[in-house]
């Protein structure tokens, strides 16, 4: 197993970190490009494996879409397989066949697709043979499972001759990705409404557009926290924007209250360190990628702090409760089911002179715990795991001083 020691550093000085772009824009923009006629110009497309991998699928256009442990590229090249009605197998990584695909799959055969299930019924891997005749244009999907099934549906519908109307049904998570992606559709020139539950998106043209990516802020949201559990340093985020179209840049607001300040200009954002205001409690529903940053912070800041709104987490790369609790419990922090659905973060207690990190093939388990190097030596097992969504990481950590 190949490792990455990191020595211990605990302050720094400033430095200039040059964020890769977002693997969620970049894979909505990829997806929408497929389906306009015409030609757009799509510019900082990310470094992720996740959107390598979507641009090459759609390039090389094999019979086999592999994606390899990407969600998104699995659940929107579904869509898109069935909307330009095509026969191919969909398949990726062992732990990509234990993530449910079912409702996304259920919600295509109601509108005409001809999907099967080839292994076991709800998960990939699946063939897919199109979509030929649309049989009715309004779907109900649960809306607490993923998003990406729900952002799937509705990059498609405006070139399904009737359009769709998607009823959400239940509690919504990772609602600020579903209007991502209505934003993105938008750009490109779809109109839609959202009244209530339902979201609506008639039969129209994507038009051609100039589409620049934005960088990623789930891939900022580590900088932030390894300025939080610095005890000296300053940063500079290049090709972040205020207004984002990503929920992640809520990582803002909460690192407010841990220590780290926020100032936008010269094409990025300034952090800064500022005195701890302290934080009770934070709900994740939306922005569900940031949890194990602010988990790892809080573990080494000394802050307890509850955590809501991560039920998606089980279901991710990993089972990242799970994953949490074990590599917390490392360095002696806790992770505590209180009841359904509601954690306790309670510090470390004691610091170990080393820490050994297991990575449980998520990048964001890697990247999470990269900021404990402010307090001890760390070392990461297989550090490349990174290369999901954001491979120049530890390239980027070495700028660290
Ligand atoms: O649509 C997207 O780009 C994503 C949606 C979220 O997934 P869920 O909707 O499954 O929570 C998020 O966790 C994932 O990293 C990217
Ligand atoms: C959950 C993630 O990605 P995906 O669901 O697209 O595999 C992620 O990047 O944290």
């Amino acid at each position: 197993m190949k490792t990455l020691v990191l020595n211990q550093t605990s302050s720094f000085t400033s430095t200039k970190i040059p964020l890769p772009a977002s693997k969620s824009e970049s894979n909505r923009a990829l997806i929408i490009d497929a389906l306009t006629n015409g030609e757009n110009k799509l510019s900082n497309l990310a470094e992720a494996r996740d959107t390598q991998t979507m641009i090459r699928l759609l390039k090389e256009n094999p019979p086999v879409y592999d994606v390899l442990d990407a969600g998104t590229t699995m659940r929107f090249l579904t869509a898109y397989a069935a909307a330009t009605d095509q026969n191919k197998v969909l398949t990726g990584t062992a732990r990509m066949c234990e993530r449910p695909i079912g409702i996304l799959v259920e919600a295509l055969k109601e509108l005409g697709a001809d999907i099967h299930y080839m292994n076991v019924e709800g998960y990939p891997p699946l063939a897919v043979h199109g979509l030929k005749n649309q049989l009715k244009n309004r779907v109900s999907v649960r809306g607490d499972v993923s998003s990406q099934y729900i952002s799937a549906l509705l990059m498609i519908a405006p070139v399904l001759p009737l359009g769709i109307e998607l009823e959400l049904q239940g509690k919504i998570g990772s609602r600020t990705y579903i209007e991502m992606t209505l934003e993105l559709m938008r750009s490109f020139g779809v109109s839609y409404s959202w009244e209530g539950n339902v979201i609506k998106v008639e039969a129209q043209d994507y038009k051609p557009t100039k589409f620049a990516v934005e960088s990623d802020w789930s891939g900022a949201s580590y900088w932030y926290s390894l300025l939080a559990c610095a005890d000296k340093g300053e940063l500079f985020l290049e090709g972040l924007k205020e207004n984002s179209l990503q929920g992640d840049s809520k990582i803002v607001d909460i690192m407010e209250f841990l220590g780290v300040r926020s100032e936008f200009k010269d094409g990025g954002v300034h952090l800064t360190k500022q005195p701890v205001k302290g934080l009770d409690h934070w709900d994740f529903t939306h922005c569900p990628d940031i949890a194990q940053t602010v988990a790892v912070t809080c573990a080494i800041i000394g802050q307890k702090m509850d955590f809501s709104g991560l039920e998606s987490l089980r279901i991710k790369e990993t089972d990242r409760i799970f994953a949490l609790q074990e590599e917390l419990g490392r360095f002696n922090a806790e992770f505590l089911e209180q009841e359904e659905e509601l954690f306790t973060l309670i510090p470390s207690v004691k610091m170990p002179s080393e820490v050994q990190i297991k990575t449980y093939d998520d990048h964001r388990m890697a990247m999470a715990f990269m900021p404990l190097m402010t307090k001890t030596q760390v070392i990461v097992e297989d550090p490349e795991v990174v290369n999901k969504s954001y491979p120049s990481f530890w390239k980027h950590v070495d700028l660290i001083k």
